[in-house]
């Protein structure tokens, strides 16, 4: 996350670290969301390779052990059957990360909520992306779980010249455009926006320019829940 701020610990207790393991240790490497206890969403791209992968929740600061953390691993991996790693224009950058043991739920590890389906947002809707991704272009991974304020930008104009254009598709949500966005390392994780007084994942982090995190007038990019809750549905029952 470029721009925003250190969240208070555990305030998106659905946001999970993907983590894998090389060499005898974990790394970071994506975001994703708790959306049952034995399932977990993320970003298609972020399980392109196959490695052997854990998922961390109730996690704050990603390099120190402070006491919330569960460490669960993965028995089963969906990728979004349309996807495709050399064309994430196209969308369906989903997935699905089935976890052999689940999570438990407590203070610091929760459900997220999920929209309904096709519900698409307004312009300017509050929303705040989370993760531990870069804090700059070309920079490192925040230990702590950050958040900044990235409101929607419309269809209209996500997809008008100058900004990306046919790039982006409607199963896509546009958001922030300004100086904060999302970066490397964010990817598969929510964003969080608020719809009626609740927190409600509508993006999963796809995509930002490859000219910089935070380029003008290139929002970063989310898969849209709401296009995919039906092949969620079949997927996990
Ligand atoms: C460096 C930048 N990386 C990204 O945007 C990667 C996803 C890369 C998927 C493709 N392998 N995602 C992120 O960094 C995220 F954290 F913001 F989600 C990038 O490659 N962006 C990018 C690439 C292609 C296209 C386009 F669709 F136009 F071909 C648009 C953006």
């Amino acid at each position: 996350v470029v721009g925003g701020e250190v969240a208070r610990p555990n305030s998106w207790p659905w946001q999970i670290s993907l983590q894998y393991l090389s060499g005898g240790s974990y790394y970071h490497t994506c975001g994703g969301s708790l959306i049952k206890t034995g399932w977990v969403m993320t970003a298609a791209h972020c399980v392109d390779r196959s490695m052997t992968w854990r998922v961390v929740v109730g996690d704050h600061d990603i390099y120190t052990n402070e006491g919330k953390e569960q460490y669960l691993s993965v028995s089963q991996v969906y990728v979004h059957p349309s996807w495709n790693t050399n064309n994430v224009a196209a969308g369906y950058d989903i997935a699905l990360l089935r976890l052999s043991t689940p999570a438990t739920l407590n203070s610091y590890v929760q459900l997220a909520s999920l929209p309904p389906s096709g519900q698409v947002l307004p312009h300017n809707n509050n929303c705040y992306i989370s993760g531990w991704g870069r804090t700059q272009t070309g920079g490192q991974l925040s230990a702590q779980l950050k958040q900044a304020y990235l409101p929607v930008v419309d269809h209209n104009t996500c997809s008008s010249s100058g900004w990306w254009g046919s790039t982006v598709k409607s199963s896509m949500v546009c958001a922030g455009g300004g100086s904060e966005s999302g970066c490397q390392g964010d990817s598969g994780g929510p964003l969080n926006c608020s719809v009626n007084g609740q927190w409600v994942v509508h993006g999963v982090t796809s995509f930002v320019s490859s000219s910089g995190c935070n380029a003008y007038r290139k929002p970063t990019v989310f898969t849209r829940v709401s296009a995919y809750t039906s092949w969620m549905n079949s997927i996990m029952g």
